[in-house]
């Protein structure tokens, strides 16, 4: 499966900072729960998956784009990072966790507690992204190159195989589901975080 945009410059903004800002419990349960279940599948998905990086790709996009298999970016004008630091929140365990099992623990921790977005030609310099391409039709091209590779590796080696790798951050969060929301919901409460994400939503508006 490739994983890219249909929009022009735009891989994927991150999640709706809207259902973040003032929100509603109830809505804002359902959104995180989507969030959490639509990340175990793409994660652990039983068939390969290659995101084409065809955009900007802030916090969310990021985090989608790192839970393929493999990730091909257009460049070199669009940037990617997990930038939540810099709305003034902080990315999640498990958001973190899958950045470490990318880039390795000492770089992760720099790029989230800097909130860094990263041209292509740096993500490609820290291992955020597996290649770069200057168009998207070599990108989708370079992509389904990759996926051609499982023509001839089993299904079952290839599902093991990734189930073991991606299994603490997996398990983490299954064990943790309703810890997480409850501790998203009261995290976005608080007055304090509402501050940041209004003036973030305000540096947004052209
Ligand atoms: C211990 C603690 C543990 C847990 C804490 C709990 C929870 C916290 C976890 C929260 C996780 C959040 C992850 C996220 O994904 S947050 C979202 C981050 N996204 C961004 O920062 C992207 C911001 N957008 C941009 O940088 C640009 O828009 C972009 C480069 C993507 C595209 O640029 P372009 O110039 O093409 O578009 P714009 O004209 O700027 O935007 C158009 C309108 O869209 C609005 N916009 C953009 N992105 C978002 C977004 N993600 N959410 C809501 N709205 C967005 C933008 O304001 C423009 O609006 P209008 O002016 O048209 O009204």
């Amino acid at each position: 499966m490739i994983l890219t945009s249909g929009l022009q410059k735009v891989f994927c903004a991150g999640l709706d900072i809207t259902e973040f800002y003032n929100p509603n419990p109830d809505r804002l349960s359902k959104f995180w729960t989507t969030l959490q279940d639509t990340w175990l599948s793409l994660y652990t998905t039983s068939f390969p998956t290659v995101s084409v990086i065809n955009g900007h790709s802030p916090a969310g996009g990021c985090l989608f784009a790192m839970s393929c298999d493999y990730r091909v970016m257009v460049g070199p004008n669009y940037t990617i990072g997990l930038n939540e630091t810099k709305l003034g929140i902080v990315a999640p365990k498990w958001f973190q966790d899958t950045m470490v099992a990318v880039i390795g623990q000492r770089k992760a921790e720099v790029s989230l507690t800097t909130g860094k977005m990263y041209t292509t030609d740096e993500a490609l310099q820290i291992g955020l992204i597996d290649e770069s391409l200057p168009d998207a039709n070599s990108a989708l091209k370079k992509g389904t190159q990759f996926l051609n590779n499982f023509q001839k590796i089993s299904p079952w080696a290839y599902k093991m195989t990734k189930d073991i790798s991606r299994q603490p951050t997996v398990q983490w969060l299954i064990d943790n589901k309703q810890k997480d929301l409850d501790f998203v919901i009261k995290y976005m409460q608080s007055p304090t975080v509402q501050k940041n994400l209004e003036l973030y939503l305000q540096s947004l508006k052209k």
